[in-house]
């Protein structure tokens, strides 16, 4: 047939149709249109009673409220196959981390356990919009039993992933109002410290590191042995020797937020709480220096065995919040609230301590951050200097094994001078200063021990 005859054929077919339309608006009363309508509908709904599909259906909003689903599922589409779309949407939002990727496809297939299924989104004439996922009778049960808790949880697992991370610090009590957000002010984190750059024994930041994924991955275990989704970390030593620098690591690892609790900010246990259950999940709170914040050492009394509650007006210099409180928050109420919560206290001196604070099953792990080995000297070699060998090396491995010298001194002799890196000159300066704190180390020499516990330390150590 030639094109032009199939160009006729259509135009009078279209010319009946219009035809047929308009006779139909004009012959028909209002009322049999109506009834045609519904019959429409009617026999709709009789082929969906047949039909092997099922379609289900997300709206952004319900009576009126955002549907935190249909937004999980938004980014769980879009970071699925991101590599195949034909059409890739990129955005910034504000609480994201760069550019956000999106497949921009209506129509995207999936396929679970064996069932295919198609998600659709459906925007309705005001604008509000549908999920809708259409999928074949027989996957009902796994659809239903497990694919949508599985898009749900990839999706908030995206959703996590690319939000900025935050630093919260509480506000004295004294600014606090009737709204959970004036209990926390809080900072975008911006910490560039990895696992990777922070020098410490190699074999320690391995065991560290699997200890977080193991928690982090945990959810399953942790509902089986019916224990509170936590886990605390006690990290210890000299000055400078990486604590803080640690906690950046850890949040940057598992993308989680930081709550720095200053404690000598708080009033009472009951501050203490309320801060406390207003931490959001996926998050590491932070007590730093703990030994210096409030007296939790010696002032406690024993009472039938109790860890007591100083009474009103007892150190009424001090701030209130007692042991037996921090405790509590630890172990009692803490896990009622919430899930996927990291605690970390860190002192210079753990001697201070009160052993009920940091007994095992409260501090899980305790973790001692020491003087530069070599091994971590490394480390910072390669960070500052980006050298792996260096014919100082020999002397500066026995010079540390007889010196006590902090990372944070050894970095600061590799630092770039005027942004310039001079690996021969901060080796050498390196060197000076190791063999000039030897002869010092040496003039002093318990002066050290004495600093930081000595056998005190010493006795922990074994205990541990
Ligand atoms: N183990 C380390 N690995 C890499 N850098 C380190 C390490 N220790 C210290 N530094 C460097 O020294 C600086 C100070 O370290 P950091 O603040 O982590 O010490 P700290 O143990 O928290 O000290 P303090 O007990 O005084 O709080 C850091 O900014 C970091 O650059
Ligand atoms: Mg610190």
């Amino acid at each position: 047939m030639m094109m032009g005859d199939t160009m006729g054929t259509f135009g009078s077919s279209m010319a009946s149709l219009f035809f047929f339309w308009a006779t139909f608006q004009q012959i028909f009363p209002d009322h049999l249109k109506i009834a045609i309508k519904e019959f429409l509908l009617f026999s709709d709904r009789v082929i969906n009673f047949f039909s092997p599909y099922i379609v289900i259906s997300f709206p952004e909003y319900e009576e009126y409220r955002f549907n935190h689903a249909f937004a999980a599922i938004d980014t769980y589409l879009g970071a699925k196959a991101i590599g195949k779309a034909q059409k890739i949407r990129a955005s910034q939002v504000k609480e994201s981390k760069g550019l956000v990727l999106k497949r921009d496809e209506a129509k995207v297939r999936d396929v679970y356990q064996g069932v295919n299924v198609w998600w659709e989104i459906v925007t309705a004439t005001d604008g509000d919009r549908t999920h809708k996922l259409t999928f074949h009778r027989r996957g009902l049960e796994i659809v239903t039993g497990s694919y949508i808790k599985y898009v749900m949880e990839e999706g908030k697992s995206i959703e996590a992933k690319n939000k900025k991370m935050k630093l919260f610090t509480n506000n004295p009590s004294s600014n606090w109002d009737n709204s959970k957000k004036s209990l926390w002010r809080h900072i975008d984190f911006e910490h560039p410290a990895s696992f990777q750059t922070l020098a410490m024994d190699p074999v320690k930041k391995e065991e560290i590191l699997n200890d977080l994924e193991a928690f982090s991955n945990g959810k399953e275990y942790y509902k089986k042995i019916g224990k509170a989704w936590k886990r605390g970390y006690l990290l210890y030593g000299p000055p400078g020797t990486g604590k803080s620098t640690m906690i950046a690591a850890m949040a940057n690892h598992l993308n989680y937020n930081i709550y720095d609790l200053e404690l000598t900010a708080i009033q009472n246990n009951s501050e203490l709480r309320k801060l406390l259950t207003a931490t959001s999940s996926r998050s590491i709170i932070v007590i730093e220096d703990i030994d210096c914040s409030v007296d939790l050492t010696g002032k406690r009394r024993k009472r039938d065995g109790d860890l007591s509650v100083k009474k009103d007006g007892e150190d009424q210099n001090q701030s209130r919040v007692t042991l037996s409180g921090l405790l509590n928050f630890i172990d009692g109420i803490w896990s009622a609230c919430g899930q996927e919560r990291i605690i970390i206290f860190t002192t210079n001196h753990i001697e201070k301590l009160d052993p009920a604070l940091i007994r095992r099953g409260r501090m899980d792990m305790h973790i001692e951050l020491s003087y530069c080995s070599f091994e971590a000297f490394k480390v910072l070699a390669k960070n500052y200097l980006d050298v792996d060998s260096h014919l100082l090396f020999g002397e500066i491995e026995s010079l540390l094994k007889e010196t006590k010298i902090a990372p944070a001194d050894v970095a600061e002799k590799l630092m770039a001078k005027n942004h310039k890196v001079e690996v021969d000159g901060s080796l050498k300066d390196l060197v000076e200063s190791l063999e000039r704190r030897k002869k010092h180390q040496r003039g002093h020499g318990d002066d050290h021990k004495k600093k930081f516990g000595g056998k005190k330390l010493k006795i922990f150590r074994e205990l541990f």
